[in-house]
């Protein structure tokens, strides 16, 4: 399987990112960083302009393609994926955020700005992740020097350490009542406890905080959350505004929002076999 997964990796660098990529160098080889008729502002050309003479080929350049599409895309589609689920089995909900996208929709329009003044459903999104697992391993970093921690603990330099944040997302010393989903945490009221009231902002989804490590932290934090968030509020938005979504009549609670643990690495993937119906508000079912 593993040798199945390399291969078809390959296909894709080779036949389709690849080919991309191959026409980029050869642009950037006639006309260097200047503007051609045609010249795209996108990721591959800042990727071959920003390169390293020695990684400037196709083959490093297909692989960063490739690296990024990985950590945009998947954890995009887990974290929509979760917020759908909990939507679903949390109907209470539904009510208030459509009034909220409504009210700032028809005063703002589909805008960055009115994204921004989703404060209930960037709440919403944000409790998801923070107990759906989207996130239970954080940080990988590899230690370049032998250090000691205050309990005597030492990490030899070489070895590579990982942070537990879903220990720290369900610290009650950090969120009170820690196990209890509760959908607007973060945008109402004094409920967490390092996450003070008084500081607005860094209750937002995108702050990067040692108390919410979705989105890592420090130098190397998470440089696309200001997309995704956006991404997933506007895909959220519409799906709120147009359809219904509600359980499967056979899916227990347990069993739609438990993360599939036989899936679980940096990330627990969500149950893939649970279909969620969809209805178009005061229209036919989809699955
Ligand atoms: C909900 C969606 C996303 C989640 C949960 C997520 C999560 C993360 C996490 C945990 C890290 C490691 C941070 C650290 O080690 O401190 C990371 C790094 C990164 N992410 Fe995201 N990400 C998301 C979306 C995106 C998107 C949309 C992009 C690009 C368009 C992106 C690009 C990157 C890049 C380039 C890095 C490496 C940063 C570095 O090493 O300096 N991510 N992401």
């Amino acid at each position: 399987m593993l040798y199945k997964g390399r291969a078809l990796t390959k296909t894709v660098e080779r036949k389709f990112v690849g080919v991309i990529v191959k026409e980029k160098l050869e642009k950037f080889a006639q006309y260097g960083s200047s503007n051609y008729e045609g010249k795209k502002d996108d990721l591959i050309s800042w990727l071959v302009e920003g390169a390293p003479l020695e990684h400037r080929n196709v083959e490093d350049i297909t692989a960063k393609v490739m690296l990024v599409n990985f950590l945009a895309i998947h954890t995009t589609a887990i974290t929509t994926t979760n917020a759908l689920f909990n939507l679903a089995a949390r109907q209470e909900y539904i009510g208030p955020l459509r009034a909220e996208i409504e009210e700032v929709t028809r005063a703002h329009g589909w805008t960055k700005e009115s994204m921004d003044r989703l404060q209930k459903l960037d709440s919403f999104m944000k409790e998801s992740s923070r107990l759906s697992e989207a996130a239970g391993l954080s940080m990988n970093r590899k230690v370049t020097k032998d250090f000691t921690f205050s309990n005597g603990l030492t990490i030899p330099a070489g070895y590579t350490v990982v942070v537990a944040s879903e220990g720290i997302h369900t610290d009650p010393e950090i969120y009170e009542d820690p196990h209890t989903f509760k959908g607007f945490r973060f945008c109402e009221g004094r409920n967490t406890g390092a996450d003070s009231e008084s500081d607005p902002l860094r209750r937002r989804m995108v702050s990067v905080d040692p108390t919410f490590l979705l989105f890592g932290h420090g130098r190397n934090a998470c440089p696309g959350r200001f997309f995704a968030v956006n991404e997933v509020k506007a895909l959220l938005a519409h799906i709120l505004l147009n359809y219904d979504l509600k359980l499967p009549g056979d899916a227990t609670e347990q069993e739609k929002l438990a993360p599939n643990r036989t899936d679980c690495a940096s990330t627990c993937n969500p149950r893939g076999h649970v279909r969620l119906p969809a209805q178009i508000k005061n229209g036919a079912e989809h699955n």
